[in-house]
Formats: structure tokens, C-alpha cells, sequence
């Protein structure tokens, strides 16, 4: 085995340097306050789960999960998202009706495999929050203003968070192309947003003229919230009808909140997680080109944990965050205590007294340096208690 092999990492894994380390924590730290704010929980999962639950609940494609044997030999997954631990804990052991809606918050890595050399990450920090056991459309606004505050509070600018409705999607499909089968090809090209692609299938289906248009409108129905009546004229199932009053109802919230102006309607959004049943959303920043966060309604997740209990919430990705917020790496100052050994016992006081008063301190014995030049340039200021000439 070649030397360099044993310093590789397997594909998709990063290190986490001190600048970037210390970037994260501080908007961590931002984004927590914001979010108990608003009366949510932080809590915990662990990083693996069963397969056969977890691993299957979570929407994430199969071949993206990392799975490993525990010592019985059942199948476990590092989790590929938060949102499916959290509907297990809340499925089995937060059922007091007292407490109901659950409004709970994390922050955790998630893993996902990559197949090739694509610089996408294979693990990765999602902030998010999960609120369970409400149904209305004032949990769905809830979440869109809760992401509004976040981004300000983190002060990423500008920003944009567009709302679709995959139930609308769905029955469009349904309605045109009859078959589940052709109604997810369709979606499939909508998630990777291949609209190209799209616009080719709509037209290899060689449907009549009328539903074709109808497939091919859906695409215009981008933009400001006038779009909605582009929207309705599309769909006649009472299912789809519905799905239009919701968003409906969504934009009133919203205008109570008064977040409009982050928010635009498309109604392409077909998302990765297939959990999702209404309402969702992707929100864009900076020049990042994928989403730094995403959610939506996810109704029909609990019923693989046995429950029925409508539920929505959205995770950000903390790296793409901080792509979108232009970070430089820069460190935190620190101070220097430089000392001799003599004054050695001085040192250690200063230096003790100056971390009450809040400041970052390195004690530093002079022998222990090989460039004392380039150490003293590393810090903000330095204390010397040195007897001796440096
Ligand atoms: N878990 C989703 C985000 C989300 C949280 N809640 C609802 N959706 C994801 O990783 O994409």
C-alpha cells in the first residue's frame, strides 16, 4: 500500500479545519438563538439507525445510503437525514397530547454517498426544525417566516425562498398522463431540473394539443405570486383545486408576517426527499447554485412509524450557508502570554486573569518555539514576561 493512500479520505469526506471549524460554530450559534426564539427544542439522534426503518422512511435513494452490519447482523444506515430520526422518536416516545404540536429543532451531520469525484460531500451539517402534529397551513407559513428570520439573523443577502406544492404536481401529471408510472418520469426531469429534457418527454408522449399545452405551461408558472392564476387554469381535480387554495392561504399568512418580498411561486419544485405530500420549498442565496435549505409538508411519513400526524419543517445546509455568506476563514483573535521559565509563575496568572475578563490566551514557553518571529505575527498581542533578549 502506497504511502499516500494511508493519508486519503473516502470519497465525499471533508476535514474541518480551525477557520472553518470556528465560521460554523459562531453561525450555529446565530441560527440556535433565532430558533428557540421561536419555541423550538433542540435535541439529538444517533448517527446510525435501523435500515429497515430510518434508513427506508428517509426518501433518500438507496444507493446514496451508507450501511454497515451491527455484531447481530442486521443492517444499520449512518442517517441520511434528520427529518425521519426525529418522526421516529416522536412517533414512539413524545406522545403526550399535552405537548402536541411538537415543535423540535437539531443540528447534526448527515451522510449521503457520492458516486464519483463530483466535489459533493458525503457528509454534511443540516440545521433544521420539525413541526409535528399540525396540519394547518399557519405551520407551513410558520415555517417560510422562521426561515425568513434565520437568514436575516445570519445576514445573507440577498435571498429568495420559492414555495411549490407537490400535491399541485402530482395531480397535473396524474390528470394529462393517467399512469403513475409516466406522471413520475415527468417529476424526475423536474427534480433535476432538466427542463429541456422535460419539454422533450412532454412532447415524445404525443398527447393532443390541449394537454399538451397543459404539461408544458406548468413550466411558465415561475415567478410572482400572479403566477397563481396561470396555475389554476391548469388543473380541474378537486385535489389539485385544493392544493391552489392552499397556496392561497399560504401567501395571506405570509403577508401577515410581512415576508412576501423573499418569496416567489414556482411550481416546479419537485424535490429529493419523496416524503414530501404538499407545500415545499427551496430557498436560494448569494451565488450558490443548489439550495442552501429546503423543506415542506410531510403527511404521510408517520405512517411508517405507525402514526398519522400531518407534519413540516426544513433543514439548511451549513456549508452552503456559509458559501452564500462570502466566509474568508478568518480566526478568532488570540493573545500571547511569552514567557521565559523564571517568569514562569507570573505568566500563568496573567494569563489566567486575562481568560475571566473573556479574552483567547496562549501561554507560550520561548523554548518551545523553533520561529519566534513568525509565532509572535500569528497574534493580536502579545504579553512578554522574558528576562533574557529575544
Ligand atoms: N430532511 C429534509 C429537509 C426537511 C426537514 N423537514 C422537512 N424537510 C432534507 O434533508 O432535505
Amino acid at each position: 500500500m502506497s504511502k499516500l493512500f494511508t493519508f486519503e479520505k473516502p470519497l465525499g469526506m471533508r476535514d474541518t479545519l480551525p477557520a472553518l471549524y470556528e465560521a460554523k460554530q459562531t453561525i450555529k450559534k446565530l441560527l440556535a438563538s433565532e430558533i428557540n426564539s421561536w419555541g423550538y427544542q433542540f435535541m439529538d439522534t444517533p448517527t446510525l439507525e435501523y435500515y429497515d426503518t430510518v434508513g427506508s422512511a428517509s426518501a433518500i435513494l438507496d444507493h446514496q445510503l451508507f450501511k454497515l452490519l451491527d455484531q447481530q447482523g442486521k443492517t444499520l444506515v449512518l442517517r441520511p437525514d434528520m427529518t425521519a430520526p426525529i418522526a421516529r422518536v416522536a412517533a414512539s416516545q413524545m406522545e403526550d397530547t399535552a405537548q402536541q404540536p411538537l415543535r423540535l429543532a437539531y443540528s447534526g451531520n448527515v451522510f449521503r454517498a457520492q458516486q464519483n469525484e463530483a466535489g459533493k460531500p458525503a457528509e454534511f451539517e443540516q440545521v433544521g426544525v420539525e413541526c409535528i402534529g399540525d396540519g394547518t397551513i399557519s405551520a407551513d407559513a410558520e415555517m417560510i417566516a422562521l426561515l425568513v428570520s434565520l437568514l436575516k439573523k445570519v445576514n445573507i443577502q440577498p435571498f429568495t425562498i420559492a414555495v411549490g406544492h407537490i400535491g399541485f404536481v402530482q395531480q397535473l401529471f396524474l390528470e394529462v398522463v393517467k399512469t403513475e408510472e409516466n406522471a413520475e418520469k415527468l417529476g424526475r426531469f423536474l427534480y433535476e431540473k432538466n427542463y429541456v429534457g422535460y419539454r422533450e418527454y412532454v412532447k415524445s408522449l404525443q398527447l393532443d394539443s390541449k394537454e399538451e399545452q397543459r404539461l408544458l405551461t406548468l413550466l411558465q408558472v415561475r415567478g410572482d405570486y400572479s403566477k397563481i392564476e396561470l396555475a389554476q387554469t391548469l388543473v380541474e381535480s378537486e385535489e389539485g383545486v385544493q392544493a391552489i387554495e392552499e397556496l392561497q392561504q399560504l401567501w395571506t399568512m405570509l403577508e401577515a408576517y410581512g415576508v412576501t418580498e423573499f418569496v416567489k411561486l414556482d411550481l416546479n419544485i419537485v424535490s429529493h426527499m419523496s416524503y414530501y405530500t404538499g407545500i415545499l420549498f427551496e430557498v436560494y442565496a448569494g451565488n450558490v447554485g443548489a439550495p442552501i435549505g429546503n423543506g415542506g409538508r410531510y403527511n404521510q411519513l408517520f405512517e411508517k412509524f405507525n402514526k398519522q400526524k400531518p407534519a413540516t419543517g426544513f433543514g439548511l445546509y451549513l456549508d452552503r450557508l456559509l458559501d452564500a455568506k462570502g466566509y474568508k476563514g478568518e480566526i478568532a483573535p488570540r493573545s500571547l502570554v511569552l514567557f521565559s521559565k523564571d517568569r514562569k509563575l507570573e505568566a500563568i496568572q496573567y494569563a489566567q486573569m486575562k481568560r475571566n475578563d473573556g479574552e483567547r490566551v496562549v501561554v507560550q514557553d520561548i523554548d518551545g518555539l523553533q520561529h519566534i518571529e513568525a509565532c509572535i505575527q500569528q497574534y493580536e498581542t502579545v504579553y512578554y514576561f522574558i528576562d533574557r533578549e529575544v
